[in-house]
């Protein structure tokens, strides 16, 4: 397996790309700068030398994005992303690539290597996911609407105390409020007809794909799927969803006598995974860094992801 470091130099909402010289794999489309380890050498000052050579810049702080292996027909790569957010000199093709800023949203479209789309999800979806408690009534929602509306955080309305009806009416509210992206899981619902679906999630545990189809349903907003096992994560993998949860990292409130799979095992599943993983499991927002550092991209939870009285 080639282990290739990649940067993303991060400026406001646009990242850097480049296009792939001709002669090599991939000519003519776009990537993020980077490029394979030497042998002796460790994936950082692999990072740093590959962006001095290939843009010119000088890496002044770089944090890890995710992992991401992908098989091509004659080799397979494992992709070792890092956030790039202050460099010194401008940046510039300096081995005569064609290089330019992209919007974040823009990337889906930019003619990117197929195996950076895993990459474009992550830099897209939301580091951050809270899922509601079990207890939360709608009012408790409806209440603090405006702080959802302006978080970046993804928010995934379990209640499992609401009927159809409520759950509805619920999220036709909040995001009638702006709320500009919710994931839901009742598929009983018939959220096509609603308006702003587009803005909508699916979210499933990894047991409801046995009853889910062959393929994840076109929703415009993604399906996000539930694993505890390398099993489940490929099957949701070839089944279309986009992103992962995978847990546990730590022992839980919700499962005490769960054993944790813990930070090695996560990072074998978010490596055998092929899509980006959130981890859960015990955590908080404050623990991004070592989730990244275990190759998922982001975290999620129900408790810490909210204000104490939650
Ligand atoms: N740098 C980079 N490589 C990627 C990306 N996505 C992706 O599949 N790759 C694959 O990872 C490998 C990176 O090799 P590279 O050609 O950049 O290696 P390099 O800079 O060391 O170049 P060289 O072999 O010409 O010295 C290629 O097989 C490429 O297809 C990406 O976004 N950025
Ligand atoms: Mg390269």
């Amino acid at each position: 397996m080639l282990h290739i470091a990649v940067g993303v130099l991060r400026r406001g909402s646009e990242v850097l790309i480049s296009q792939r010289l001709a002669g090599k794999p991939g000519a003519g489309q776009w990537e993020f700068p980077g490029g394979k380890l030497e042998p002796g050498e460790t994936v950082t000052q692999a990072l740093r030398r590959e962006l001095a050579e290939e843009l010119g810049v000088e890496v002044l702080d770089h944090q890890p994005l995710m992992r991401l292996v992908h098989q091509y027909p004659d080799r397979t790569v494992l992709l070792d992303t890092w956030l790039v957010n202050r460099w010194k000199q401008e940046p510039s093709g300096r081995e005569g690539q064609a290089t330019r800023w992209c919007p974040v949203e823009a990337l889906s479209t930019a003619g990117l290597l197929a195996a950076d789309q895993p990459l474009v999800a992550a830099l897209q979806w939301p580091a951050c996911y809270a899922f509601t408690p079990d207890h939360w009534s709608a009012n408790d929602l409806l209440s603090i609407r405006q702080q959802l509306a302006t978080s970046a955080v993804l928010t995934r309305l379990r209640l499992p105390r609401l009927s159809d009806t409520a759950y509805r009416d619920l999220v036709l509210r909040l995001l009638d409020s702006g709320v500009q992206r919710l994931a839901v899981d009742r598929t009983e619902i018939d959220w096509a007809a609603a308006a702003a679906a587009e803005r909508l999630i699916l979210h499933l545990p990894g047991h409801a794909l046995e009853s889910a189809g062959s393929q994840a349903p076109a929703w415009a907003g993604g399906c996000v799927v539930s694993c505890h096992d390398q099993k489940t994560s490929q099957q949701a993998a070839q089944w279309g969803a986009q992103t992962l949860v995978i847990g546990s990292a730590r022992r839980t409130a919700t499962h005490p006598d769960r054993l944790p799979a813990g930070w090695s095992e996560l990072r074998r599943l978010a490596d055998g995974a092929g899509l980006p993983c959130y981890a859960i499991g015990g955590l908080t927002p404050r623990d991004l860094s070592v989730a990244r550092r275990a190759g998922c991209f982001a975290v999620a939870g129900i408790r810490g992801f909210w204000p104490r009285s939650a």
